[in-house]
């Protein structure tokens, strides 16, 4: 199959009948200002896991963002309407829980993406948690799953091997192909990568969801 560039306005049409309405039904809903709002979200995590602000200035972040929650709050819905990780014609899917996943390509059984992860995702010594890295693979190896118009499917079992340590705030490079094909199962492989130096590899066991699991 011919490679692919994938920009946000394309994404939609590579969506399996399920993804592309689930997808869709949170766009129709979806104040135009929203994209906007989540990246200041996804910033603000970012800066305030790296600060050491003084008592004042905490003090009146904290009523800043008490009243940004008061604000949203009477307009809660619930899970299957929200809009949060629901755009995936966008990198962020309009949510700040995942780090981005850029798409570069992406054939039938393989993407090539990238990511970076901010000082929210920062584990010790001010490199990316583990867990962090293994929430960004359950993503990119499930969407690879997802890929080829594909029933849709749930991980099973995720396996990491952490190579060499991730940094932060570094675009970094993310490759994952569907490796085994067997009835319902599908394993997938990746990697994430720092230029030509491996920081993770991922094993997953994606299984196609039954009709009556959707
Ligand atoms: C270019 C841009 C394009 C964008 C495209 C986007 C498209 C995609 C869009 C958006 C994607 C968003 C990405 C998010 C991804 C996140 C995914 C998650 O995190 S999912 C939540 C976490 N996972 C769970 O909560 C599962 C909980 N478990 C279950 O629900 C079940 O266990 C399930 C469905 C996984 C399997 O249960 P059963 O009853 O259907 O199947 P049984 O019969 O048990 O297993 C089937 C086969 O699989 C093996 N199997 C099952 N689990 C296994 C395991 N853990 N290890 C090894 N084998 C296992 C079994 O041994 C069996 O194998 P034998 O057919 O006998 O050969």
């Amino acid at each position: 199959m011919t490679r692919v560039s994938v920009d946000d306005d394309n994404r939609i049409a590579v969506l399996s009948p399920h993804w592309k309405s689930w997808a869709e039904a949170a766009i129709r809903q979806m104040a135009p200002g929203w994209q906007d709002m989540t990246a200041s979200l996804g910033s603000l995590q970012d800066t305030l896991a790296g600060a050491v602000p003084p008592e004042d200035v905490v003090e009146e972040a904290t009523v800043l963002m008490e009243r940004a929650r008061a604000l949203l709050e009477p307009y809660e819905v619930s899970g299957s309407e929200q809009i949060f990780g629901r755009l995936l014609t966008s990198a962020t899917r309009g949510q700040t829980f995942s780090p981005p996943l850029w798409v570069d390509r992406y054939e039938d059984d393989e993407l090539a993406a990238t990511t970076r992860f901010g000082r929210f995702h920062a584990g010790n010594n001010g490199v990316v948690h583990g867990g962090a890295i293994a929430l960004m693979f359950d993503d990119a190896l499930g969407v690879t799953s997802d890929l080829g118009g594909r029933e849709r499917s749930r991980t099973a079992s995720l396996k990491v091997d952490f190579r060499s340590l991730t940094p932060l705030d570094r675009v970094l490079e993310v490759r994952v192909r569907l490796t085994h094909l067997d009835g319902r199962k599908r394993t997938l492989h990746g990697t994430l990568s720092d230029g030509g130096r491996v920081c993770a590899e991922a094993t997953g066991l994606f299984i196609e969801l039954r009709p009556e699991q959707q």
